[in-house]
């Protein structure tokens, strides 16, 4: 087979990140009478950046939702996670051990997160696997991010490589379609929000070492 580069999701992909992400909400609410929500409850507004995630938190809350209350709720957000990034933010289970596999089988490795640039970068350095990544880009470092298909063309362009070469793992509805737009195959992971999107069996990960033989059965012959 010639698909020997894997570009990752990373919220709700490769880490649990809604605790932290939470805690940030939480302080943003908790001065204006609401919450505390749970992760579980703020994992599903993740996958659309920052933004969309307060304009969802907003209105779910029934606070406004106005631009002024937005961009101030935005950047509170971003004040608050900036401070804790992964205080709390935990792997899934084998992401860690199946990422050094893949590379270890030669696969190439890149993130594709609608997380913002810099949060990303200070994130998979805390995290200690920054070195595995060739290129890992965030929504504000591109015109156009997820769903745009030029997003995951960014990632992949950073790498050298053809698109050909790749294929693109979510949890997202998001993702589903960045790949789709892209033309890239797509897998969805059997984790967090990911159980809810919805693929072909063969395309349903179960922990991250099953790309090897999914990519085998779906590109050889
Ligand atoms: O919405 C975000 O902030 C990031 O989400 P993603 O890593 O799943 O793209
Ligand atoms: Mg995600």
């Amino acid at each position: 087979m010639t698909s020997k580069a894997i570009i990752f999701d990373l919220d709700g992909t490769l880490i649990d990140s809604a605790p932290d992400i939470a805690a940030a909400v939480n302080r943003y609410l908790e001065p204006r009478g609401r919450g505390p929500l749970s992760a579980e409850r703020v994992a599903r507004f993740i996958g659309n950046g920052p933004r969309k995630l307060m304009a969802d938190i907003l209105a779910d809350q029934k606070l406004p939702v106005d631009e002024a209350t937005l961009a101030e709720a935005h950047a509170t957000y971003l004040e608050n996670y900036n401070r804790h990034p992964a205080a709390l933010t935990e792997f899934y289970a084998n992401v860690r051990e199946d990422l050094a596999l893949l590379a270890e089988r030669g696969f190439r490795l890149g993130i594709c997160t609608n997380k913002p640039h810099a949060l990303t970068q200070k994130i998979l350095s805390l995290l200690q696997i920054d070195h595995m990544f060739e290129a890992a880009i965030g929504a504000d470092a591109v015109k156009d991010c997820k769903p745009h298909p030029d997003h995951l063309a960014a990632v992949w362009q950073a790498m050298g490589i053809s698109p050909r070469q790749v294929i693109y793992v979510g949890d997202s509805d998001v993702d589903r379609m960045t790949a789709q737009r892209a033309g890239v195959p797509f897998f969805a992971v059997n984790w967090g929000t990911g159980a809810d999107v919805a693929v072909e069996p063969a395309f349903r990960l179960h922990r991250l070492a099953d790309i090897v033989a999914h990519t085998e059965a779906t590109h050889d012959g």
